[in-house]
């Protein structure tokens, strides 16, 4: 069974068709990522992934199940699926302490507020977070901590997919390795499939085993990363690594360091 299964999604805004038919099939527990230029769908194709928007034509399943889109189906579709949205302050109350939100999740999983505690210090050592960063308001964090108090929080649901628009937005350079090496670590102890949005083909090479690339609200290629970017079929695609000299010049694709497992989280 896939993890994530569209079929024909079609959706128009105006004149704009933001997704035009597209169909695609993401396996479980691997990375996959979703690649194209700024006004390609990207950002639409995971709203309507995560039932956050609603297609026009066609359909989508998670873990074989057809997306409802009532009230009920949502809250009980966060226990599988949890998106890092691209401005982690989408996701962080202003107005709350960061343990709250946490807390939060003991009520929507029905789980003694102690036992997602310890869950979360875990988490939080995993991602190299202070203990003390639950105390903190949303303004009193860095964009490279609100990021990992984001992926905490949909960590801490002990979701099977994670579905990360542009993970490395905004983030120092430097930083930007880690936190991609921190994200491939936990897909592979946790066994999550992680789904990667990017515009940025470096970092869907790096990550991902399987892409697309959109255009135009189409999928106009995809298979395995590697050959994918080693020899692009459309033109398209050897447009978008045009744009990136560094990576159609380096050869075969980079890897990511081997992390060590640090062991599960025991989510
Ligand atoms: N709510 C909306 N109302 C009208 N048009 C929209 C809306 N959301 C998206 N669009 C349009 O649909 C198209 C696809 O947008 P989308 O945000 O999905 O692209 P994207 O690939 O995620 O871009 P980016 O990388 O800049 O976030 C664009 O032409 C956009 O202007």
């Amino acid at each position: 069974m896939d993890a994530i299964s569209i079929n024909n999604a079609r959706l128009r805004f105006g004149e704009t068709a933001a997704l035009d038919g597209v169909s695609l099939s993401i396996p479980q527990n691997k990375c996959f990522g979703i690649v194209g230029e700024s006004g390609s769908g990207k950002t639409t194709l995971m709203r309507a992934i995560l039932g956050l928007q609603k297609l026009d034509q066609g359909d989508i399943r998670i873990l074989g199940n057809p997306l409802v889109h009532s009230r009920a189906a949502r809250k009980q579709r966060a226990n599988f699926i949890q998106p890092i949205f691209q401005d982690p302050a989408a996701s962080l109350s202003p107005r709350s302490r960061i343990r709250t939100l946490m807390n939060e999740v003991a009520t929507v999983l029905k789980e003694p507020l102690a036992t997602t505690d310890e869950r979360l210090r875990v988490i939080l050592n995993r991602l190299g977070l202070s203990q003390s960063v639950v105390d903190k308001y949303p303004h009193e964090i860095s964009g490279g901590q609100a990021r990992r108090v984001a992926i905490a929080r949909a960590l801490l649901m002990r979701p099977s997919i994670l579905v990360a628009d542009e993970p490395t937005a905004g983030l120092d350079v430097s930083v930007q390795g880690d936190l991609l090496n921190l994200l491939q670590d936990i897909r592979r102890s946790e066994k999550i499939t992680l789904v990667v949005i990017s515009h940025n083909l470096a970092i869907v090479r790096l990550i991902a085993e399987n892409a697309i690339v959109m255009r135009a609200g189409k999928v106009v290629e995809g298979g395995d990363v590697g050959s994918l970017f080693r020899s692009p079929r459309e033109a398209y695609t050897r447009e978008l690594l045009a744009a990136w000299p560094s990576i159609t010049q380096a050869g075969p694709p980079a890897r990511l360091v081997d992390v060590q497992d640090h062991g599960e989280l025991g989510l």
